[in-house]
């Protein structure tokens, strides 16, 4: 069993999540990041890569109060539990993720990991170990169930997303399409690993919903399984 997984994430009208320098930049606007804080709240856990932590240093903290006392008045804790997909346990110890904000943390790791490392990291988060050499997204996922997840957010970047298409452990995606130009062909892209090289590999979206945000449109695709 494995918790219902969603991508969520911001692409300029050029189809880039951030700059050649993976700098962070605002792509959508203030309507958006609301959406985002409310889904992000409705989630048992948010997922991103030690590729996103390192470029940004997010906190992935619920940012309103509100939801916040909503998530503790229903028995929970006030930000869905942060878990980062860290092969080699790369994850700074004073990074933004392990300190800021109430809740569980969990580091993702392989066999790869320097035991010392995973030690340091383990004064803050829990250390779940799966794969030889890249963290095992499928097993790690059953792994997320057994803590009790039942829906998991996954906030970025290209490369974990392009690895959960491939596990086949996509089932749904909401793309906010911004109203900025970023450019470059190295600059991130949603899906930026190897790719799909045949074209029946190609993982097929059902269209659910456009709705215009701000100056851009949000889409809701749902995965299609065969
Ligand atoms: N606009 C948006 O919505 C968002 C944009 N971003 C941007 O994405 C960029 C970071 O993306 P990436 O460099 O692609 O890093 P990433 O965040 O996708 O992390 C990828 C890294 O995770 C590790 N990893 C461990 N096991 C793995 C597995 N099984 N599959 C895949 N990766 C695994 C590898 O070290 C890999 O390099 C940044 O520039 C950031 O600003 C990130 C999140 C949201
Ligand atoms: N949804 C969204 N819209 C944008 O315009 C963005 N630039 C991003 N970026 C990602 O949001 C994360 C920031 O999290 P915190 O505010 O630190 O909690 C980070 O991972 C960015 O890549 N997202």
């Amino acid at each position: 069993m494995r918790p219902f997984i969603f991508v969520n994430l911001a692409m300029s009208a050029d189809g880039k999540i951030s700059t050649v320098q993976r700098r962070q930049v605002k792509i959508s606007g203030k309507k958006d990041f609301e959406r985002v804080d409310i889904i992000k709240a409705d989630s048992d856990a948010i997922i991103v890569g030690i590729g996103t932590v390192l470029a940004d240093n997010p906190s992935l903290t619920v940012k309103s109060s509100e939801l916040k006392s909503k998530r503790i008045k229903n028995g929970k804790e006030e930000n869905p539990i942060r878990v980062v997909i860290d092969s080699k346990a790369r994850t700074p110890a004073d990074s933004d993720i392990l300190h800021k904000g109430d809740g569980q943390r969990i580091i993702a790791v392989s066999k790869k990991a320097e035991q010392e490392k995973i030690e340091l990291l383990n004064e803050y988060a829990d250390i779940v170990v799966t794969g030889e050499d890249k963290v095992d997204l499928s097993a790690l996922m059953e792994a997320l169930y057994e803590y009790g997840v039942r829906k998991i957010m996954v906030e970025g970047g290209g490369s974990l997303i392009e690895s959960l298409f491939k596990e086949n452990l996509v089932d749904e995606i909401y793309t906010c399409v911004g109203n900025v130009i970023i450019g470059g062909k190295n600059a991130p892209t949603p899906a930026d690993g190897e790719g799909f090289l045949k074209e029946e590999d190609f993982p097929n979206l059902k269209l659910l919903d456009i709705e215009k945000i701000d100056e851009g449109i949000l889409i809701r695709w749902k995965v299609v399984r065969d």
